[in-house]
């Protein structure tokens, strides 16, 4: 066997899976101690449980579980949502929004700040051209706005809890999700007016307390830029 074709190079899709299975394997390792090392870091970086600011808000973390895109439970133990301060401060005035409107929904948080770490495999997991795949999951050595506990993915919940009907699940990585497609989505008939209706619902509350949504996912939410977070921030790792 040519040892050196191997050596330390991603062309080998044997090596790059176990390499991928091993981040994991330690991500699972780190975030299963009791308070995992992951909650820790972020209390100790003044990030804040978001329960603990906005009593009411849902929150069900995706990544901790097994219902998601990596089909791994990658946050183990951590069932908490974290955010900077003033993020979740944003955050209480959009559910406060929402709830002056619609006083039996609530918003349901699926992920806040995410590790670098797991961000990786994230990464590494999500199979798609180099050049599309920075729409659905930012790149970890640029770090994403979530690295920086300032960003959110969301929906919103009905009053039993249940998430409304968004035209999609979470993390669909495709066009259905795009908010800048829906015009043409509802068009071809693959979007209706209800589940427009209801992304406009969660845009609207957001967008008014501060945040900024991006082009490809209608849950996701910024609560300031990269360029922001960075200078105020350092990145969980
Ligand atoms: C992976 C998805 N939930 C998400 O948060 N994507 C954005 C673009 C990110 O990784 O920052
Ligand atoms: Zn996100």
């Amino acid at each position: 066997m040519d040892i050196f074709r191997l050596n330390f190079s991603f062309r080998s899709p044997l090596l790059f899976a176990l390499i991928v299975h091993a981040s994991v394997v330690y991500a699972q390792e780190e975030a299963n101690q009791s308070i995992s090392t992951f909650e820790q870091s972020m209390i100790d970086a003044g990030l804040v449980d978001i329960q603990s600011i906005i009593p009411d808000i849902l929150v069900e973390l995706k990544y901790s579980g097994k219902d998601n895109f990596v089909g791994v439970d990658v946050y183990g133990n951590l069932e908490k949502c974290y955010l900077h301060k003033e993020p979740a401060l944003m955050l209480a005035r959009a559910q406060q929004f929402l709830k002056e409107k619609y006083p039996d929904y609530s918003l349901l948080v699926y992920d806040g700040a995410r590790p670098r770490s797991v961000q990786q495999i994230l990464w590494d997991t999500l199979d798609a051209p180099i050049d599309v795949k920075p729409n659905y999951v930012a790149n970890p050595s640029k770090g994403s706005i979530h690295n920086y506990g300032s960003a959110v993915d969301l929906t919103i919940a009905d009053k039993n809890g249940n998430p409304l009907d968004m035209g999609t699940g979470y993390d669909h990585f495709g066009a259905l999700a795009y908010p800048t497609m829906e015009k043409k989505m509802l068009k071809e008939g693959k979007l209706t007016k209800g589940q427009i209706a209801h992304r406009k619902i969660l845009r609207s509350v957001m967008t008014k307390a501060g945040f900024r949504g991006i082009d490809s996912e209608w849950w996701h939410f910024n609560a300031f830029p990269l360029s922001v977070v960075k200078s105020k921030y350092s990145i969980i790792e």
